[in-house]
């Protein structure tokens, strides 16, 4: 049997790029996606010295005609797309009051019509193979309690959950699985932009956003982009084919639900 092919939106660098060491090292052929077309080739040149099955993708997730054409890209290198992962998202860090239309569309379009083209995109593929699927959604605990001075990123956040579910609903019969995973506090580049961009609003000193939002960790520590691959890994492996419309916190134990 062939091996099996992840797809993974925002893989360049992050959170992405951890999952998608981890899909490979679980013995998937992995396509990086990414718009940073420079990060990009630099991560795939790792995977190949690492030995890894891999070819990358430049696209917008935002553009529909992007998202499909990296799952064209998929199929024409390795044959099929077994997962999905709409990984790539971006943060807003500003006051609702301030929040205007371009504000909300950038974030919406990267966040959430994102994950409608990235679905319809990998779900046309796999009900074409007829051999069921798994599509990923980054969501997180902004998915689940809303925070302040990200409203917009909430909004988007809990959008992907409801996604997850009715595209949960409307795959099923094709053995098609629609779950999310929901981080919390890692210290990858969006935290760093957070943590400076929050420094405006609430007059804190650098670090000092990250140390209150991680404060809260029952586990006591921020999490790795190990911490969020491991649990993507069970949500791509075969053990989780009974699981379909969740959206699990991965955050250590901030939002308990
Ligand atoms: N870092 C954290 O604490 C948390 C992150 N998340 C979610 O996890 C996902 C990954 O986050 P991080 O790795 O922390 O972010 P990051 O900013 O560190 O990395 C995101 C990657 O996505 C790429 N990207 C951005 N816009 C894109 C676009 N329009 N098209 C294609 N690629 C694009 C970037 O170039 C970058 O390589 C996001 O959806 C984020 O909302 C959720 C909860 C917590
Ligand atoms: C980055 C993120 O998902 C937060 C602050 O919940």
């Amino acid at each position: 049997m062939s091996k099996k092919v992840a797809v993974i939106t925002g893989s360049a660098d992050g959170l992405g790029k951890g999952i998608a060491e981890r899909l490979a090292a679980d013995g998937f052929r992995i396509v990086l996606s990414d718009i940073n077309a420079g990060q990009l080739a630099a991560t795939e040149q790792e995977f190949k010295r690492n030995g890894h099955e891999v070819t990358s993708f430049v696209g917008n997730v935002a553009r529909r005609d992007d998202q499909f054409a990296l799952v064209a890209h998929a199929v024409a290198t390795f044959g099929q797309v077994d997962v999905f992962i709409n990984n790539a998202g971006i943060e807003d860090v500003m006051p609702l009051d301030a929040v205007r239309e371009p504000d909300l569309e950038k974030v919406f379009s990267v966040n959430v019509y994102s994950v409608v083209y990235g679905t319809q995109a990998a779900a046309e593929q796999m009900k074409k193979q007829g051999t069921g699927g798994k599509i990923i959604n980054a969501c997180s605990i902004a998915g689940h309690e809303s925070y302040e001075f990200l409203s917009v990123y909430c909004a988007t956040k809990h959008a992907v959950r409801s996604l997850t579910q009715s595209a949960a609903k409307e795959l099923a019969r094709h053995k098609i699985t629609v779950n999310a995973y929901c981080p919390g506090v890692a210290a990858t580049k969006m935290w760093d932009r957070i943590d400076e961009e929050m420094g405006k609003y609430l007059g804190t000193k650098p670090g000092e956003a990250f140390e209150r939002f991680s404060s809260g960790i029952l586990l006591g520590r921020p999490q790795t982009a190990k911490d969020v691959a491991d649990f993507v890994h069970y949500l791509a492996s075969p053990d989780s084919d009974y699981m379909t419309g969740q959206s699990i916190m991965i955050d250590g134990g901030i939002v308990l639900r």
